[in-house]
């Protein structure tokens, strides 16, 4: 776990993503989540709160009994009745983890708690050390991390770490801060705790203000080695950090985090469709790495492009993160190359003219917004779909996967 050019992906889509509301997931299904996760790779699943209901707790518990590689954990707010449902709840997983909390913002102390620093730091050191009494791995998330006072957390967190917390959260519960000064927080804070080499840093981003994944990736680049992430960016209010963004981010700019995570990231794109699935959270096009446009080209110059070098306009591979290739979808703003290549893939050969004018013709019925099949196409070529012996897309998009 100590491994500091490894990152731990802590994945929360079970809990966090399912506070959204009307994310509910019922037991079977985030068994199924669970064991899709762990085929992907992650560290650590927080399958729930088990204080939360008792259909919560039957979910982590029939989780912990299924999961045999990936570490299960479940919430507990910094109290003894929450730790020992925890605790019970992932009883039978071979790998668990208690994640306690408490608020250490003074807005969350003084109005939601109406406890002083002293309480909390209190209630923070003892839930840690009763929980640390009884598991062997103790997670604490100092809530509103990212609004606390930095000298008051550094001397809380020296606290739980001597009290056993081998993970130390420091979450942006509201989504308030942005990528260069929280990471100097994160950056600034371990360098106050004098025991901090003895947990990992980890941080926890709502996207409020759209900024998780790059507060995530801003932490990471000053100290933090865990990160909590949903698929999909499902969570509370506007969201997590997305698990999809977090990885490929690393994934793909190595020279500034030259970092590995377990993930194989051919199991995204299944992932996310499923929890959009179970959910009813429809996963938007232009989402990146998961949603259906992010390796889709319209535009003539980029299709131009790509067919002459896919990394003209591709910084990943679409079967990378588990999609099938990528896709040229003709439409208005579509260039000549594109076309001309396409009806080629369909195994047409005409003269130039030909082609030419069959260009004009789909650039005009495009452009009238008539969306345009291949069967049409190769009807003004005098061909049927027998003849050619294809199937046929509709509307027309190639996909041109190696
Ligand atoms: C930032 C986060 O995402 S934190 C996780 C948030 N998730 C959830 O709240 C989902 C699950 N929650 C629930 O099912 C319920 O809120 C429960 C079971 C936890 C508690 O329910 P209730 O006992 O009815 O309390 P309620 O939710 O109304 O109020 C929360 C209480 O917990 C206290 N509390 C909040 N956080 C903590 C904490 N980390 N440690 C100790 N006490 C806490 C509050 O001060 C309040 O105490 P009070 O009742 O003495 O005023
Ligand atoms: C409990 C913590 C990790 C949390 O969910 C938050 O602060 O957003």
């Amino acid at each position: 776990m100590s491994n500091q050019q490894s990152l731990i992906i802590f994945d929360t889509t079970l809990r966090d993503g399912e506070q959204s509301p009307g994310a509910s997931m019922s037991v079977s299904e985030k068994v199924e989540l669970a064991l899709l996760l762990e085929n992907l790779g992650v560290d650590v699943i927080e399958a729930g709160f088990a204080v939360a209901s008792a259909g919560d707790y039957k979910a982590i518990e029939k989780v912990s009994e299924v999961i045999q590689h990936t570490r299960i954990c479940s919430l507990a707010r910094a109290r003894q009745q929450d730790i020992d449902l925890a605790i019970a709840a992932v009883q039978k997983a071979p790998l668990q983890r208690i994640h306690t909390f408490i608020a250490t913002s003074e807005l969350h102390m003084k109005h939601k708690l109406n406890m002083t620093q002293e309480q909390v730091l209190d209630s923070a050191v003892s839930a840690v050390r009763y929980a640390r009494n009884r598991v062997d791995d103790v997670e604490f998330s100092a809530e509103d991390g990212g609004r606390s006072d930095i000298d008051f957390l550094a001397q809380l967190i020296e606290q739980v770490i001597e009290a056993g917390a081998s993970t130390i959260n420091i979450p942006d519960t509201v989504g308030y801060c942005v990528p260069h000064s929280f990471g100097q927080f994160i950056r600034q804070l371990m360098n106050k705790v004098p025991n901090a080499d003895k947990a990992i840093f980890s941080v926890h981003c709502h996207n409020d203000l759209g900024l998780a994944t790059a507060n995530s990736l801003s932490a990471i680049e000053n100290g933090a080695r865990q990160i909590e992430c949903t698929i999909n960016g499902l969570g509370e209010r506007a969201g997590n950090a997305a698990l999809e963004e977090v990885v490929m981010a690393v994934n793909t700019r190595q020279d500034l985090f030259p970092f590995t995570t377990g993930i194989n990231p051919t199991g995204l794109v299944n992932l996310s469709q499923r929890v959009s699935e179970i959910t009813g959270f429809a996963v938007q096009p232009n989402k990146s790495i998961v949603g259906k446009n992010a390796f889709a080209h319209e535009a003539g110059i980029h299709q131009d492009g790509i067919l002459k070098n896919r990394a003209t306009y591709e910084i990943m591979r679409a079967e990378d993160v588990g999609w099938k290739g990528q896709q040229i979808v003709l439409g208005k703003h579509s260039g000549r190359n594109a076309f001309i290549s396409h009806i080629k893939s369909l195994g047409i050969d005409a003269e130039q003219q030909q082609l030419e004018a069959a260009f004009e013709r789909f650039k005009q019925s495009a452009d009238a917004g008539q969306p345009l099949t291949d069967q049409q196409i190769i009807q003004w070529f005098g061909r049927t779909e027998e003849q050619l012996n294809k199937t046929l897309n509709e509307p027309i998009a190639a996909d041109i996967s190696a």
